[in-house]
């Protein structure tokens, strides 16, 4: 079984200098610049918290899953992420136990990451996403 590192947990916002506000004032900083993942319509601005960040996510256009998101919850937690080392072999693994994957192939993420979403209802009422960093970062 391989190790799992909880490597994002992803806030949806209409508005990333708004949703920055609580994190500010917690005493977190930006991790760069904000980046537009075009692949998912959507703007972000990462903060780090020890081995995790917190990702907030702006729709940058209406179809973006976020801005569905915003109009139908409301601004609010929207994802978390785990790291693995080999997605494709994650994915083949877990469809082998019965998972359900929104994606059949990995999609460009944040940071030159390749991601994989699982279907809320696989994941128990929570939208899951696995990562996999293109550097040393997959090593867990
Ligand atoms: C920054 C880039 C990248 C990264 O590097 O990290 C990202 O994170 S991009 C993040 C945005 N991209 C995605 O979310 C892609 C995957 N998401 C989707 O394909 C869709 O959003 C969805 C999950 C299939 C939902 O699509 P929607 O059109 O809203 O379908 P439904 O309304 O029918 O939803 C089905 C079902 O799931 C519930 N739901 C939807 N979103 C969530 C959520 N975020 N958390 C928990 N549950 C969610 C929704 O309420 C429906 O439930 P029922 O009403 O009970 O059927
Ligand atoms: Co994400």
């Amino acid at each position: 079984m391989p190790v799992m590192h909880l490597d994002h947990v992803a806030v949806a916002t209409p508005d990333l200098d708004a949703g920055s506000a609580p994190y500010l004032a917690l005493g977190l900083h930006p991790e760069g610049p904000d980046e537009d993942v075009t692949s998912q319509g959507v703007r972000v601005r990462a903060f780090q918290v020890g081995e995790t960040l917190i990702e907030l996510l702006m729709p940058t256009r209406p179809d973006s899953p976020i801005a569905a998101y915003l109009e139908k919850r409301g601004p609010g937690l929207h994802h978390t992420a785990y790291r693995v080392a080999d997605l494709d072999a994650e994915m083949i693994r877990l469809r082998g136990e019965g998972a359900r994957f929104l994606n059949d192939v990995p999609t460009p993420g944040r940071a030159g990451t390749r991601v994989a979403f699982l279907h809320p209802k696989w994941g128990a009422g929570t939208l899951i996403e696995l990562v996999e960093h293109p550097h040393a970062g997959n090593e867990i």
